[in-house]
Protein backbone atom coordinates (compact mmCIF):
# COMPACT_ATOMS: atom_id res chain seq x y z
CA UNK A 1 0.00 0.00 0.00
CA UNK A 2 1.29 3.43 -0.67
CA UNK A 3 2.26 5.69 2.13
CA UNK A 4 -0.17 7.01 4.13
CA UNK A 5 -1.09 10.43 4.00
CA UNK A 6 -2.05 10.57 7.88
CA UNK A 7 0.16 8.98 10.25
CA UNK A 8 -0.80 9.24 14.10
CA UNK A 9 1.95 7.13 16.07
CA UNK A 10 1.72 6.39 19.69
CA UNK A 11 -1.20 9.36 20.13
CA UNK A 12 -1.86 10.49 24.04
CA UNK A 13 -4.22 12.90 25.47
CA UNK A 14 -4.48 13.30 29.53
CA UNK A 15 -6.96 15.53 31.11
CA UNK A 16 -5.78 15.58 34.41
CA UNK A 17 -5.90 12.06 35.55
CA UNK A 18 -7.83 10.66 32.93
CA UNK A 19 -6.28 8.92 30.38
CA UNK A 20 -9.04 10.05 27.63
CA UNK A 21 -6.45 8.88 24.61
CA UNK A 22 -3.69 6.21 25.17
CA UNK A 23 -0.76 5.08 22.72
CA UNK A 24 -2.71 5.28 19.45
CA UNK A 25 -1.11 4.19 16.73
CA UNK A 26 -3.19 4.72 12.67
CA UNK A 27 -2.57 5.17 9.07
CA UNK A 28 -5.58 6.74 6.85
CA UNK A 29 -4.72 6.09 3.15
CA UNK A 30 -6.21 7.71 0.01
CA UNK A 31 -9.15 5.83 -1.01
CA UNK A 32 -9.90 4.35 2.05
CA UNK A 33 -12.27 5.14 4.85
CA UNK A 34 -10.96 4.52 8.31
CA UNK A 35 -14.05 3.85 10.45
CA UNK A 36 -12.85 4.67 14.43
CA UNK A 37 -16.11 3.36 16.54
CA UNK A 38 -15.87 2.72 20.34
CA UNK A 39 -19.04 3.06 23.32
CA UNK A 40 -19.41 7.11 24.17
CA UNK A 41 -16.49 8.74 25.99
CA UNK A 42 -13.77 6.07 24.68
CA UNK A 43 -11.75 8.93 23.75
CA UNK A 44 -12.93 9.38 19.54
CA UNK A 45 -13.68 13.51 20.06
CA UNK A 46 -10.62 13.90 21.41
CA UNK A 47 -8.57 11.58 19.03
CA UNK A 48 -9.82 13.68 16.22
CA UNK A 49 -9.07 16.67 17.86
CA UNK A 50 -5.49 15.90 18.16
CA UNK A 51 -5.40 14.59 14.64
CA UNK A 52 -6.63 17.96 13.38
CA UNK A 53 -4.76 20.70 15.79
CA UNK A 54 -7.68 21.64 17.73
CA UNK A 55 -5.65 19.73 21.23
CA UNK A 56 -2.35 19.28 21.58
CA UNK A 57 -1.19 15.84 22.19
CA UNK A 58 0.03 14.75 25.58
CA UNK A 59 2.94 12.63 23.62
CA UNK A 60 3.08 10.99 20.77
CA UNK A 61 3.29 12.62 16.62
CA UNK A 62 0.84 13.30 13.73
CA UNK A 63 2.35 13.78 10.50
CA UNK A 64 0.37 14.91 7.49
CA UNK A 65 1.58 14.03 4.01
CA UNK A 66 5.44 12.97 5.61
CA UNK A 67 5.64 16.12 7.36
CA UNK A 68 5.50 16.37 11.30
CA UNK A 69 2.83 18.43 12.41
CA UNK A 70 2.60 17.69 15.78
CA UNK A 71 1.40 20.86 17.63
CA UNK A 72 0.67 22.77 14.49
CA UNK A 73 -2.45 24.87 14.55
CA UNK A 74 -5.81 23.53 13.35
CA UNK A 75 -5.58 26.63 10.80
CA UNK A 76 -1.96 25.37 9.61
CA UNK A 77 -3.12 21.52 9.45
CA UNK A 78 -6.09 22.87 7.61
CA UNK A 79 -3.93 24.80 4.65
CA UNK A 80 -1.32 21.55 4.87
CA UNK A 81 -4.21 19.86 3.47
CA UNK A 82 -6.80 18.32 6.10
CA UNK A 83 -10.43 19.07 6.47
CA UNK A 84 -12.52 18.63 9.76
CA UNK A 85 -16.40 18.39 9.98
CA UNK A 86 -17.30 18.90 13.17
CA UNK A 87 -20.11 17.19 14.73
CA UNK A 88 -21.89 21.06 15.94
CA UNK A 89 -22.14 22.72 13.13
CA UNK A 90 -20.36 25.29 11.95
CA UNK A 91 -22.73 27.08 8.89
CA UNK A 92 -23.99 30.71 9.28
CA UNK A 93 -27.65 29.83 8.95
CA UNK A 94 -28.69 33.20 7.74
CA UNK A 95 -26.71 33.00 4.30
CA UNK A 96 -27.89 30.98 1.24
CA UNK A 97 -25.94 27.48 0.57
CA UNK A 98 -23.68 29.15 -1.69
CA UNK A 99 -22.26 31.83 0.58
CA UNK A 100 -21.79 29.26 3.12
CA UNK A 101 -19.85 27.57 0.57
CA UNK A 102 -17.69 30.34 -1.03
CA UNK A 103 -16.48 31.69 2.34
CA UNK A 104 -15.36 28.38 3.89
CA UNK A 105 -13.27 28.49 0.19
CA UNK A 106 -12.18 31.85 1.13
CA UNK A 107 -10.61 31.16 4.18
CA UNK A 108 -7.84 29.23 2.36
CA UNK A 109 -6.94 32.38 0.70
CA UNK A 110 -5.84 34.04 3.47
CA UNK A 111 -2.20 34.58 3.17
CA UNK A 112 -2.88 35.46 -0.64
CA UNK A 113 -2.16 39.20 -0.25
CA UNK A 114 -0.90 40.27 -3.75
CA UNK A 115 -3.58 42.42 -5.48
CA UNK A 116 -1.20 40.13 -9.22
CA UNK A 117 -2.56 37.42 -7.37
CA UNK A 118 -5.94 38.47 -6.48
CA UNK A 119 -7.80 37.97 -9.99
CA UNK A 120 -6.65 34.11 -10.01
CA UNK A 121 -7.21 33.64 -6.53
CA UNK A 122 -11.07 34.64 -7.21
CA UNK A 123 -11.06 32.46 -9.88
CA UNK A 124 -9.52 29.70 -7.66
CA UNK A 125 -11.69 30.32 -5.45
CA UNK A 126 -14.95 30.12 -6.96
CA UNK A 127 -13.71 26.87 -8.58
CA UNK A 128 -13.14 25.27 -5.40
CA UNK A 129 -16.30 26.59 -3.84
CA UNK A 130 -18.11 25.39 -7.03
CA UNK A 131 -17.09 22.16 -7.49
CA UNK A 132 -17.80 21.37 -3.17
CA UNK A 133 -21.18 22.05 -3.95
CA UNK A 134 -21.26 19.59 -6.55
CA UNK A 135 -19.39 16.83 -5.08
CA UNK A 136 -22.07 17.57 -1.91
CA UNK A 137 -24.98 17.21 -4.26
CA UNK A 138 -26.00 20.72 -3.23
CA UNK A 139 -25.53 22.35 -6.66
CA UNK A 140 -29.87 22.23 -7.05
CA UNK A 141 -29.90 24.43 -3.57
CA UNK A 142 -27.49 27.34 -4.14
CA UNK A 143 -29.48 29.72 -3.48
CA UNK A 144 -31.75 28.40 -0.47
CA UNK A 145 -30.95 30.40 2.65
CA UNK A 146 -29.23 27.84 5.11
CA UNK A 147 -31.74 27.81 8.04
CA UNK A 148 -34.26 27.23 5.83
CA UNK A 149 -32.69 23.42 4.16
CA UNK A 150 -33.55 20.08 5.54
CA UNK A 151 -31.02 18.48 8.28
CA UNK A 152 -29.75 16.37 6.18
CA UNK A 153 -28.78 18.84 3.66
CA UNK A 154 -27.25 20.75 6.67
CA UNK A 155 -24.96 18.17 6.98
CA UNK A 156 -24.22 18.05 3.31
CA UNK A 157 -23.80 21.78 3.59
CA UNK A 158 -20.98 20.72 6.28
CA UNK A 159 -18.83 18.67 4.67
CA UNK A 160 -19.34 21.14 1.54
CA UNK A 161 -17.76 23.53 3.34
CA UNK A 162 -15.25 21.22 4.53
CA UNK A 163 -14.45 20.14 0.89
CA UNK A 164 -14.41 23.83 0.05
CA UNK A 165 -10.70 23.75 1.74
CA UNK A 166 -9.66 21.88 -0.87
CA UNK A 167 -8.24 18.70 1.82
CA UNK A 168 -6.89 15.66 0.67
CA UNK A 169 -7.43 13.82 4.35
CA UNK A 170 -10.98 14.00 6.12
CA UNK A 171 -12.00 13.77 9.59
CA UNK A 172 -15.83 13.19 9.55
CA UNK A 173 -16.67 13.71 12.51
CA UNK A 174 -20.73 11.38 12.99
CA UNK A 175 -21.78 12.84 9.68
CA UNK A 176 -25.52 10.96 10.06
CA UNK A 177 -26.26 12.05 13.12
CA UNK A 178 -29.37 12.62 14.17
CA UNK A 179 -30.57 11.73 9.88
CA UNK A 180 -33.50 9.44 9.08
CA UNK A 181 -32.88 6.63 7.09
CA UNK A 182 -33.70 8.40 3.55
CA UNK A 183 -31.16 10.88 4.21
CA UNK A 184 -28.63 8.54 6.12
CA UNK A 185 -28.61 6.38 2.87
CA UNK A 186 -28.10 9.54 0.72
CA UNK A 187 -24.96 10.77 3.38
CA UNK A 188 -23.72 7.25 2.45
CA UNK A 189 -23.62 7.89 -1.45
CA UNK A 190 -21.79 11.23 -0.51
CA UNK A 191 -19.41 9.23 1.33
CA UNK A 192 -18.84 6.92 -0.98
CA UNK A 193 -17.99 8.95 -3.96
CA UNK A 194 -15.62 10.89 -1.75
CA UNK A 195 -14.14 7.99 -1.30
CA UNK A 196 -11.21 7.32 -3.97
CA UNK A 197 -10.18 11.38 -3.68
CA UNK A 198 -9.65 11.41 -0.06
CA UNK A 199 -8.04 9.78 2.65
CA UNK A 200 -10.68 9.43 5.58
CA UNK A 201 -11.85 9.22 9.25
CA UNK A 202 -14.99 8.55 9.63
CA UNK A 203 -16.10 8.41 13.90
CA UNK A 204 -19.77 7.25 13.55
CA UNK A 205 -22.44 5.36 16.14
CA UNK A 206 -24.23 4.16 13.01
CA UNK A 207 -22.89 0.37 12.30
CA UNK A 208 -25.41 0.01 9.36
CA UNK A 209 -23.28 3.13 7.45
CA UNK A 210 -20.01 2.32 9.08
CA UNK A 211 -19.71 -1.79 8.38
CA UNK A 212 -21.44 -0.56 4.48
CA UNK A 213 -18.50 1.92 4.26
CA UNK A 214 -15.36 1.09 5.72
CA UNK A 215 -12.25 -0.77 4.95
CA UNK A 216 -10.69 -0.50 7.96
CA UNK A 217 -12.16 -0.49 11.65
CA UNK A 218 -10.55 0.74 15.02
CA UNK A 219 -11.98 -0.35 17.81
CA UNK A 220 -11.47 2.11 21.01
CA UNK A 221 -12.63 1.64 24.36
CA UNK A 222 -11.60 3.70 27.15
CA UNK A 223 -9.10 5.53 25.30
CA UNK A 224 -7.34 2.55 24.44
CA UNK A 225 -7.64 0.60 20.80
CA UNK A 226 -8.72 -2.49 21.65
CA UNK A 227 -9.11 -3.78 17.86
CA UNK A 228 -7.89 -2.85 14.60
CA UNK A 229 -8.71 -4.63 10.88
CA UNK A 230 -11.33 -4.96 8.03
CA UNK A 231 -15.01 -5.27 8.82
CA UNK A 232 -14.82 -9.04 8.60
CA UNK A 233 -11.85 -9.33 11.32
CA UNK A 234 -13.84 -6.67 13.61
CA UNK A 235 -17.47 -8.48 13.46
CA UNK A 236 -15.47 -11.50 14.15
CA UNK A 237 -13.26 -10.39 17.03
CA UNK A 238 -14.07 -11.45 20.32
CA UNK A 239 -13.12 -9.09 21.96
CA UNK A 240 -15.10 -6.25 20.61
CA UNK A 241 -18.47 -8.27 20.47
CA UNK A 242 -17.90 -8.60 24.20
CA UNK A 243 -17.05 -5.52 24.89
CA UNK A 244 -18.65 -3.27 22.57
CA UNK A 245 -20.33 -5.11 19.48
CA UNK A 246 -21.92 -7.78 21.24
CA UNK A 247 -25.93 -6.94 20.79
CA UNK A 248 -25.51 -5.44 17.24
CA UNK A 249 -23.80 -8.34 15.76
CA UNK A 250 -26.40 -10.96 16.82
N1 LIG B 1 -11.69 18.95 27.70
C1 LIG B 1 -11.83 17.87 28.49
N2 LIG B 1 -11.49 17.93 29.79
C2 LIG B 1 -11.61 16.85 30.59
N3 LIG B 1 -12.05 15.63 30.17
C3 LIG B 1 -12.40 15.52 28.88
C4 LIG B 1 -12.31 16.62 27.97
N4 LIG B 1 -12.72 16.20 26.74
C5 LIG B 1 -13.06 14.90 26.88
N5 LIG B 1 -12.87 14.48 28.16
C6 LIG B 1 -13.08 13.13 28.68
O1 LIG B 1 -12.30 12.26 27.87
C7 LIG B 1 -12.98 11.02 27.67
C8 LIG B 1 -13.11 10.78 26.16
O2 LIG B 1 -14.09 11.72 25.64
P1 LIG B 1 -14.44 11.83 24.10
O3 LIG B 1 -15.43 12.95 23.96
O4 LIG B 1 -13.19 11.92 23.31
O5 LIG B 1 -15.17 10.44 23.82
P2 LIG B 1 -16.01 9.99 22.55
O6 LIG B 1 -15.58 8.60 22.24
O7 LIG B 1 -15.88 10.99 21.48
O8 LIG B 1 -17.48 10.00 23.11
P3 LIG B 1 -18.88 10.29 22.30
O9 LIG B 1 -19.12 9.08 21.44
O10 LIG B 1 -19.88 10.39 23.43
O11 LIG B 1 -18.72 11.57 21.52
C9 LIG B 1 -14.31 11.13 28.40
O12 LIG B 1 -14.16 10.53 29.66
C10 LIG B 1 -14.52 12.63 28.53
O13 LIG B 1 -15.31 12.93 29.66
Amino acid sequence: MAEALLRAEHLCKRFGGLAAVSEVTLDLHQGHIHAVIGPNGAGKSTLTNLLSGDLPPTSGRVQLAGQDVTGWSPEKISRAGLGRSYQKTNIFLPFTVWENVRLAAQSRRQHAGRWLHRANGFADTNERAERALELADLAGRRNAVAATISHGEQRQLEIAMTLATGPRVLLLDEPLAGMGSVEAERMVQLLRRLKSEHAMMLVEHDMDAVFALADQLTVMVNGEVIASGTPAQIRADAGVRAAYLGEETH
